[in-house]
């Protein structure tokens, strides 16, 4: 029966999915390449790779702190009143393996998943992964992604005569963590509190109430006793045993598919909001990464140059992969999310299944006809129609987005405009500004991180100097701008343009939140 349970639910792990549940041929044979999907172009067999660039989630990790020190909550009150249900005394008497020291930890299964990973990797583009050519590795500074990274070295080819010790392994925060480096990320989205309002929502609405009530039945708990971020560590653990030891938890045993549908919609909410269609700077606070991506196979197409440049590696996050894919329209699609209105319903709008873990673009030196793009199986777009391989120059200039976030994606936009436009949605002409204070530093025309503070519709200024610009503004004109009121940095910037008595009239540059 628990089997069976595990099965039916593991389709809704959404990012804590095992990987191999979008590649069930991996669970047979690890090394196995994943058959070409129906109808994708692969590039000819006389096209001969020119660089590689893989973009790769790190390994199986155990779960964060937060949600370990969630998990023994819950278990310590299963514990503490042992309950006349079968359920209850179950999980009361399972055993409660992990510690908040593992937060996040690469796994045993990890480590086997990025060996394999990149012996896969290897096997599909044999030219780039000789012994003769060491390969460059890029990595978040998380345990979890260092230790991927040399997982993932041990399965390419050795170099011959050469120390793997001493090959270069850059820990770059900038671009495999980009969003902590984001500052209107980190304003607009990460320190505001409203910016997940309708996670918020959707955890307090209808649907989840229907859920704690049936769990809080199941446990012969009193439901005021659970709630969601509760029964969401309950469902993530059901996930990650079958992840980290592939066997079926008794948490999982409590749920259902439609409890399961429900917790998937809830996980998915979060990454909409938090790193996908849902406000355009997630995308956008990866253009750092994605042009450096760019940049570098623009140079590798320009050169073709043989022997070829090092093949890179970047091990990474979901949260990272996730906005890269939003600028490459790779992300599962808007519109079934939104059909849900907001609070307390779901089911209709429940996301469409695991995430896939990699991403891996390549070129290859045809002319313009024949250069590629390639996004590495088991990656299957949404919404932006068959696109398994896809020309290099319509990848790079030409995927479509939208200008309404979290709309369907389709007007053509160029990316490398947007990523080169720092507000967006044309509302910073830096030729209008009023000229700037002695000293001040211009807003950057290429950062869409940094923060600007817009009065007026053309006159925008970098966060930290718009107050000192406008001291000399009239006073006691000006409703309260609740525009600007998001955001701890807005707080304080709004506080000090309130003394000022300026009159902040458009934007502070964060996305519109309602
Ligand atoms: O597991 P959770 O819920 O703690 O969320 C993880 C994040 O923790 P946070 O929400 O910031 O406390 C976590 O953030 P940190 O790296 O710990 O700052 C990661 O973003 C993680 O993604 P990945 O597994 O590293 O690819 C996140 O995992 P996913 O949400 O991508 O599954």
């Amino acid at each position: 029966q628990e089997t069976a349970a595990s099965g039916s639910l593991s389709a809704f792990f959404g990012t804590k999915s095992r990987y191999a549940e979008v590649n069930p041929h991996l669970l047979r044979d690890p090394l196995a390449l994943a058959p070409a999907a129906s109808g994708q172009l692969l590039p000819a067999a006389a096209c001969a790779p020119l660089q590689l660039r893989a973009l790769a989630r790190h390994g199986t990790r155990f779960p964060t702190r937060k949600q370990i020190l969630r998990l023994g909550q819950l278990h310590r009150r299963l514990r503490a009143a042992p309950a006349p249900c079968p359920a209850a005394q179950r999980l009361a008497a399972w055993d409660l393996w992990y510690r908040p020291d593992m937060d996040g930890r690469l796994a045993a299964q990890g480590r086997r998943d990025m060996e394999h990973l990149a012996r896969r990797l290897a096997a599909r583009f044999p030219a780039l992964s000789s012994p003769r050519r060491r390969a460059a590795f890029l990595s978040s500074s998380k345990h979890r992604c260092v230790e991927s990274s040399a997982a993932f070295r041990q399965g390419l080819p050795p170099a011959p005569g050469e120390d793997m010790e001493n090959e270069v392994l850059e820990i770059n925060d900038k671009l495999m963590r980009f969003f902590d480096h984001c500052e209107k990320f980190k304003t607009c989205i990460e320190e505001n509190r409203t910016a997940l309002h309708q996670v918020d929502a959707f955890k307090n609405g209808s649907k989840m109430q229907n859920v704690l009530e049936k769990i809080a039945n199941t446990l012969c708990l009193p439901v005021n006793e659970l709630n969601a971020d509760l029964i969401q560590v309950a469902f993530f653990t059901c996930s990650f045993e079958l992840a980290l030891k592939n066997v079926t938890s008794p948490w999982c045993s409590i749920f259902d598919e439609e409890d399961a549908k429900v917790l998937e919609y809830l996980n998915d909410l979060k990454q909409y909001w938090k790193r996908g269609y849902g406000y355009d700077i997630n995308s956008r606070s990866s253009c750092i990464l994605f042009q450096d991506i760019f940049q570098k196979l623009d140079k590798a197409v320009s050169e073709k140059k043989w022997p070829l440049t090092h093949p890179v590696a970047g091990i990474l996050h979901c949260s990272c992969l996730q906005p890269v894919w939003g600028c490459l329209c790779l992300l599962h699609t808007a519109p079934r999310w939104l059909q849900a209105p907001v609070a307390g319903s779901a089911g209709h709008g429940v996301g469409e299944g695991p995430l896939s873990p990699v991403l891996c673009i390549s070129t290859f030196p045809a002319g313009e006809q024949g250069v590629g793009a390639v996004h590495c199986p088991p990656l299957v777009p949404r919404g932006c129609g068959a696109l398994g391989v896809s020309r290099y120059g319509s990848q790079k200039k030409h995927r479509a987005r939208t200008d309404v976030p979290g709309q369907v994606p389709t007007g053509p936009r160029a990316m490398w405009q947007e990523c080169g436009d720092p507000v967006g949605r044309g509302s910073m002409e830096l030729g209008q500004l009023p000229p700037l204070p002695a000293g001040a530093a211009q807003p950057s025309s290429t950062d869409p991180c940094q923060p600007v503070v817009c009065f007026g519709p053309h006159r925008c200024w970098p966060w930290d100097i718009g107050p000192k610009i406008l001291g000399h503004w009239s006073q006691d004109r000006c409703p309260a701008p609740m525009s600007l009121s998001r955001g701890r940095a807005a707080h304080a910037t709004l506080n000090s343009l309130l003394k000022l008595g300026n009159c902040p009239s458009v934007q502070n540059n964060c996305p519109s939140l309602i």
